[in-house]
């Protein structure tokens, strides 16, 4: 979508001959006479950049007016002054009330592009950005029935249409990221961005720049990620990684919804709505004075807590079925089953990855299975890793050879029902139920092989 760009001006000529100059280079225009029409116009739909001019003749409010307005509407909007010979202190005074430039009449057309060019930086690396992220992320749902994740997706539906900052906490890899993009998805700030700022990917010296961006006397060098996300959403990915004097910076931007660039002298508005995420303990960082507490209070409005896969083993079939069949249709082939044997290997194992570790195993298991007859997925095509469990079982069996039946088929059941028990989380009634035995009947057994154990009866 190209640029759009709106031309303030009360000269028709001067407006037209802009309008034209910059559609010839592949802008959209559209153009306002007056103060009043170009506030509307803002209203109607937030352009990329505003050409305005100082002198309104006729209109109500003037140019620095209507600078006022347009910042104080879409503080993120880059605004450039035309001015002529007699007005350049309106247009300095106007640099210092929030426009980014100005160009003195009459200009050459190539000085104007110039200009033009330098101001929309930050929308088409915004819109790049989401771009590049749109494609890498490929849109996940916040896939799983578990009562964990439904009490999640609730807390996201009921936050998201408010400007509430939400704190996600989990360990690597659970959802952290998958749930924020949802409750920016679900919020009005939807059709903005949602920008990540990857703290253990930026380098402590680099981090303010990358934050706030850099200006060089005056102009915009380079925009940071704060003014990309304006109107959208920020990610702060891993928190506890920020480094400390930038806690402090984010302290004051989340009080004054405004920052100064670095090497700039003046306040840049921004409307953004912070998430949070962590996967470490923060109140311990707060201990050992590595997290700021007040910054910790300030993001942490809305805890939300994403457990690990192992908390929530009845996700593994719903996600199983989710990259089973995104995988397969990649590789063209029509989605297989899965096997109750492999699901039950899925269901047991620990998942120290959580739900990346589990997307990668089940799309090297899509991508290494052999083409002929892959209509099921069972557990010799799993990773050794995931079905360590049930070869053991082959070694364990021969070691049984050496004691009476009675001690091995104990040892078996022993050993059948801990992880038929831990597949189902502890509750007995659901393995009861999948085993085939009566939930007392099954309870008698555990007691039997001394393994009953009070918490998981309690859980019932
Ligand atoms: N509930 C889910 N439904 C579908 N995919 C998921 C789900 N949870 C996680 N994923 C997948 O797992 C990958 C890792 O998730 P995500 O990046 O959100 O984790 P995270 O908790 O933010 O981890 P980290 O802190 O390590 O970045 C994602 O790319 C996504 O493909």
């Amino acid at each position: 979508m190209a640029l759009d760009i709106l031309v303030v001006d009360d000269e028709r000529d001067i407006r037209d001959l802009v309008a034209g100059v910059l559609s010839d280079e592949g802008y959209e225009c559209r153009t306002a006479g007056d103060s009043e029409t170009a506030i509307a116009m803002v209203d109607e739909r937030r352009p990329s950049l505003v050409l305005l001019d100082v002198w309104l003749h006729g209109s109500p409010r003037d140019g620095l007016e209507v600078l006022d307005a347009i910042k104080a509407r879409e503080p993120g909007v880059p605004v450039l002054i035309f001015s002529g010979h007699g007005n350049i202190d309106t247009a300095v005074s106007a640099v210092s009330r929030g426009a980014m430039d100005f160009i003195e009449k009459p200009f050459e057309a190539s000085k104007l592009l110039h200009l033009v060019e330098r101001a929309t930086e930050t929308e088409r690396l915004r819109r790049e950005n989401e771009r590049l992220r749109e494609g890498m992320v490929n849109h996940d749902e916040f896939t799983g029935n578990s009562s964990a994740i439904n009490q999640v997706r609730a807390t996201l539906k009921r936050v998201a249409n408010t400007g509430s900052r939400v704190m996600i906490s989990g360990p690597a890899g659970s959802g952290k990221e998958v749930a924020a993009r949802l409750l920016h998805a679900w919020s009005p700030r939807a059709d903005k961005s949602f920008v990540t700022v990857n703290s253990a990917r930026i380098t402590p010296e680099r981090f303010e720049q990358e934050l706030f961006g850099e200006e060089d006397d005056g102009k915009l060098v380079r925009p940071g990620l704060l003014e990309l996300a304006d109107g959208g959403t920020l990610y702060l990915d891993e928190v506890a990684d920020m480094p400390e004097n930038t806690q402090a910076r984010i302290l004051r931007v989340l009080t004054d919804q405004s920052f100064v660039r670095v090497g700039g002298a003046r306040q840049v508005g921004v409307d953004v709505r912070v998430v949070s995420s962590t996967a470490k303990d923060l109140n311990a960082e707060i201990e050992e004075r590595r997290f700021r507490e007040d910054l910790y209070y300030r993001l942490n409005v809305v805890p939300i807590e994403v457990p690990a896969l192992s908390e929530r083993r009845d996700d593994v079939p719903a996600l199983a079925e989710h990259f089973v069949t995104r995988y397969a249709r990649e590789q063209g082939l029509n989605p297989p089953a899965i096997s109750p044997e492999a699901m039950a290997a899925l269901q047991a194992y620990d998942w120290p990855g959580n739900v990346r570790q589990f997307r990668n195993v089940i799309e090297r298991t899509v991508i290494l299975a052999p083409r002929e007859h892959f209509d099921t997925i069972t557990p010799g095509l799993l990773p050794q890793e995931i079905t360590g469990g049930a070869s053991d079982a082959g070694a364990g069996l021969t070691n049984l050879m050496g004691v009476p039946l009675r001690e091995a088929r104990e040892s078996f059941e022993r050993e059948y029902l801990r992880i038929q028990i831990r597949r189902f989380s502890g509750n007995i009634s659901k393995t009861a139920g999948f085993i085939g035995m009566e939930r007392s009947a099954l309870h008698r057994k555990l007691k039997l092989l001394g393994m009953s154990d009070r918490k998981s009866e309690e859980d019932e």
